[in-house]
């Protein structure tokens, strides 16, 4: 072993400090090595030579530290003063946990730095490193997820989950239609995912870092559409806000407006769409100035609006502006070979923060492939939430328990179905009961004591009629 601290300045405080730990350091440590203030070697012990390769370590005095450990950061605290205390350093692949200190003159100046090897192997720390690499991912994960939610949007494309060729399809769409700034129609019935892929959509576009606004125009009153859409100037009439309330396109500049049921704006208003459309420039109501708006419109409608143009009661001329990527999203009983994921993905999500664990059978699978799925996916979910909240044997979902929640009929079958058997006034009755009771449970997240309060029955009612469902 070489001698520490070369040169002839006098010791320091510092410097007799780490001389006095070195003893300790060096014996705990897989290897240790001093530099100068040039970060020239000065001193390295048996051990961290052994550790690099390097035979003999009086070959290595005086020579710059990163011709002889490339990835060293020792020149750094060398430089600025500050030690590193924690550093995994790899070196001929290996993975070293290091740690650095300067070292300082009687003057107080940098006089060079000490390193100490605590770690060569790093599979004691494995649990340890990999709790870091699990809690680096969640908050890369939860960064994510806070990014969209400020930006408005909780859906990215892996959210939209299907592997029919169908759901591939409006995927493959959509990407293409992220690519491109156009405007986008997402055509589908009632809970097929127009939402979730309209934000996905957002999320892979180059807009993604500006804000997604959606607004749905069929539950916006017809006589506040105007404003809601395009602002209201200070003062625009009486009663009117004093500051400017910015409407939809602007909140959106810059960024996506998601129109939800285009299809129930009143013509009015299309004719003024179709105009900023066109222009790109919007009025607020009682001003007389125009104000450049730059948006990416995506629009979606469950109604034919083909139909609806021939009727006089959609314009054509705003459908050829919205329909340039038209996605058509197949409803859910056109793509029944996606609910088995459907199912594991929305049982995950229904789960997620509670202390259950929904699992679903193949059979009880095979058993919501028997019903046609108005509602889609969103009646999906709720078909399923109920299931579990009603389920007796853990979380677990067989057939059993999908027949127990799944809907008689559905608004679909019924219009097609021949009309039913007239039954007897108590089982009608008592199926109907069935269904309130389910819905006040799954309202009440299972709890069978606020279920009870809003049915305006008593707990033990409750479960007597409980016991004679199952
Ligand atoms: N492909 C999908 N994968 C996973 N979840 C989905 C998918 N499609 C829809 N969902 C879920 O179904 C519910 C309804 O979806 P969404 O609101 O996007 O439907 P929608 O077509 O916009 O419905 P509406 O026309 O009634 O507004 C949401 O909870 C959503 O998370």
């Amino acid at each position: 072993m070489t001698d520490l601290f070369t040169g002839n300045s006098k010791p320091g405080l510092t410097r007799e400090l780490i001389e006095a730990l070195l003893p300790m350091f060096e014996e705990a440590s897989a290897g240790a090595i001093a530099v100068d203030r040039q970060s020239y070697i000065t001193w390295i012990n048996n051990s961290y030579s052994q550790l690099l390769g390097l035979g003999n370590p009086e070959q290595v005095i005086g020579k710059p530290v990163r011709q002889v450990i490339p990835h060293t950061r020792m020149p750094e605290v060398v430089e600025t003063g500050k030690p590193l205390l924690l550093d995994i350093m790899e070196h001929n692949q290996q993975q070293l946990v290091v740690t650095r200190m300067p070292y300082y003159d009687d003057q107080g100046a940098i006089e060079g730095a000490v390193a100490f090897v605590l770690y060569d192997d790093l599979q004691p720390l494995t649990p340890l490193v990999s709790k870091y690499r699990r809690l680096h991912r969640d908050l890369a994960a939860a960064r994510k997820a806070l990014a969209r939610k400020a930006r408005g949007t909780r859906y990215s494309l892996a959210d939209f989950v299907g592997a029919s060729p169908e759901a591939l399809e409006v995927k493959r769409r959509a990407r293409l239609a992220a690519g491109r700034d156009m405007p986008v129609l997402l055509l589908g019935e009632t809970g097929t995912g127009k939402e979730v892929l309209a934000q996905a959509i957002h999320s892979a576009s180059a807009r993604a870092e500006n804000p997604f606004v959606g607004v749905n125009v069929a539950a916006v009153p017809e006589n506040l559409l105007e404003a809601e859409f395009f602002g209201v100037a200070p003062g625009a009439y009486t009663g009117a806000d004093r500051r400017t309330r910015e409407g939809k396109f602007q909140l959106a500049n810059g960024g996506t407006l998601f129109l939800d049921e285009v299809g129930d704006m009143p013509l009015p208003l299309q004719a003024k769409l179709l105009r900023v459309l066109q222009e790109g420039e919007i009025e607020p109501l009682g001003s007389n100035k125009v104000s450049h708006v730059d948006i990416r419109l995506i629009a979606a409608t469950s109604r034919n609006l083909e139909t609806m143009i021939a009727e006089g009661s959609f314009r054509s001329d705003l459908y050829y502006r919205l329909n340039v990527v038209e996605i058509g999203i197949p409803p859910l009983r056109e793509r029944l070979a996606d609910l088995g994921v459907l199912c594991e993905a929305l049982l995950g999500e229904i789960c997620e923060g509670q202390d259950l664990r929904g699992e679903i059978t193949d059979a009880g699978v095979a058993a919501l492939g028997g019903y046609d799925w108005p509602g889609n996916i969103r009646e999906l979910r709720n078909v399923l939430e109920r299931a579990l909240t009603m389920s007796e044997d853990g979380d677990l979902l067989d057939a059993d328990a999908i027949f127990k929640v799944l809907p008689r009929t559905s608004g679909a079958t019924e219009s097609r179905a021949p009309v039913r058997a007239v039954r007897p006034l108590a089982q009608i009755v008592a199926d109907a009961e069935a269904e309130a009771i389910e819905e006040a449970l799954v309202a009440c997240r299972g709890n069978r004591t606020r279920a009870a309060r809003a049915l305006g029955i008593s707990r033990s009612v409750l479960y007597e009629k409980l016991s004679r469902m199952s």
